[in-house]
């Protein structure tokens, strides 16, 4: 074991609900998502954030930044924030996709999941290799647009503006989308009054409601209750229905081995298996259970019970800040 390796977080869960459950066969198409020999790279300032994804297990080397004369000359008498670090956070990695497939994405905390879907939906720029995409991705798309400040209500027009839909197309999905989500009469309020489950949940809402070609799901899924998984799922097969992709990345095996038929494990910026589910799903259990014999170290368990517990309360807080603005909301209305 690494001494990265020590330091990583094993985030797998199980959801008894998913357990047995399995995704659709589907007939698949031509290739729709190339990615070739992808690198991305983030640059980072300081020690803690170098640290943090050292910790990680990311390839992080110190670089000298090389300023052009005026630049230096403007900077002069700045304050000095830190020595420039590269984070490699994906590797080399290369795979081809074909219409029709749901991939899910599995890996420990750090492992370059989140930056691969980022780099494949052009959100960040790869420093060597290529993203072909035929089609369009959406959720990231969607959560560039939306406006925290603003109502779901005006937030599910921008979205949808965003994917491409008319705003009549929007007023036409827009029970469909708020029933989806399951958040009632939130939808007038702004975002921000949101528990973080549901915005994750109207996001995931509103990025499906237009058929998209590619579909990305980063964790939306583990925040909802059993009816929102079973929407979810019936959505994710009726975007394959239609030949479009699907990416999932979720910490929960379980929710991967019901939704997917295809993973690719990651493991510090690099590929390290991709195959049929049952065939990935075991192997990657039996290398968390074996970079923890005997389970949990107690402060492990207890910094977790810790987390846990103060979300929860966090949660609770926000819950009855929300209800009580949806109730004043209801009470403007009336
Ligand atoms: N904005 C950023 N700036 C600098 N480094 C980053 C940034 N985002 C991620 N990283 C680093 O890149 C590496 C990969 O992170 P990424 O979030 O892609 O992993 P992940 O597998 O999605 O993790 P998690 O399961 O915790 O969401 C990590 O070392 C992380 O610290």
């Amino acid at each position: 074991m690494t001494e990265a390796d020590e330091h990583m977080d094993f985030d797998l869960e199980i959801e008894p609900e998913d357990e047995g459950e399995e995704a659709l066969e589907t007939d698949l198409g031509d290739p729709c998502l190339v990615v070739d020999d992808l690198h991305v790279v983030y640059r980072v300032i300081g020690g803690r954030a170098r640290k943090e994804a050292e910790k990680k297990g990311s390839e992080v080397r110190e670089i000298k930044v090389k300023e052009p004369f005026f630049k230096r000359l403007l900077q002069s008498g700045r304050q000095h924030v830190g020595a420039v670090s590269e984070v490699h956070a994906v590797r080399g990695v290369s795979f081809t996709v074909r219409h029709g497939e749901s991939v899910g994405i599995v890996g420990v905390n750090g492992s370059g999941k989140s930056t691969m879907l980022r780099a494949i939906a052009g959100l960040m720029p790869p420093k060597h290799g290529s993203v072909h995409v035929s089609g369009e991705p959406s959720l990231l798309g969607v959560n560039a647009a939306l406006m925290p400040q603003l109502s779901g209500e005006r937030n599910i027009m921008i979205g949808g503006l965003a994917l491409g839909l008319t705003p009549k197309e929007v007023d036409e999905k827009f029970d469909e989308v708020v029933e989806f989500a399951g958040i009632g009469d939130f939808v007038y309020l702004p975002m921000k009054t949101y528990s973080s489950g549901m915005g994750a949940r109207l996001r995931f809402a509103i990025s499906s409601a237009a058929s998209p070609d590619i579909l990305m799901i980063d964790e939306a899924l583990a925040t909802g209750d059993a009816a929102f998984k079973e929407r979810s799922k019936s959505r994710i097969e009726e975007v394959r229905a239609n030949a479009g992709t699907v990416f999932l990345v979720s910490h929960s095996i379980s929710t991967i081995e019901a939704m997917c038929t295809r993973v690719l494990w990651m493991h510090q910026g690099q590929l390290v298996m991709d195959g049929p589910v049952h065939e990935v799903a075991d192997a990657y259990k039996k290398f968390v259970r074996a970079q923890r014999p005997g389970g949990m170290t107690p402060a492990r368990r207890r910094a977790i019970q810790r987390k846990r517990a103060a979300e929860a309360k966090a949660a609770e807080a926000e819950a009855k800040k929300a209800e009580a603005e949806q109730k004043k909301a209801a009470e403007a209305r009336a």
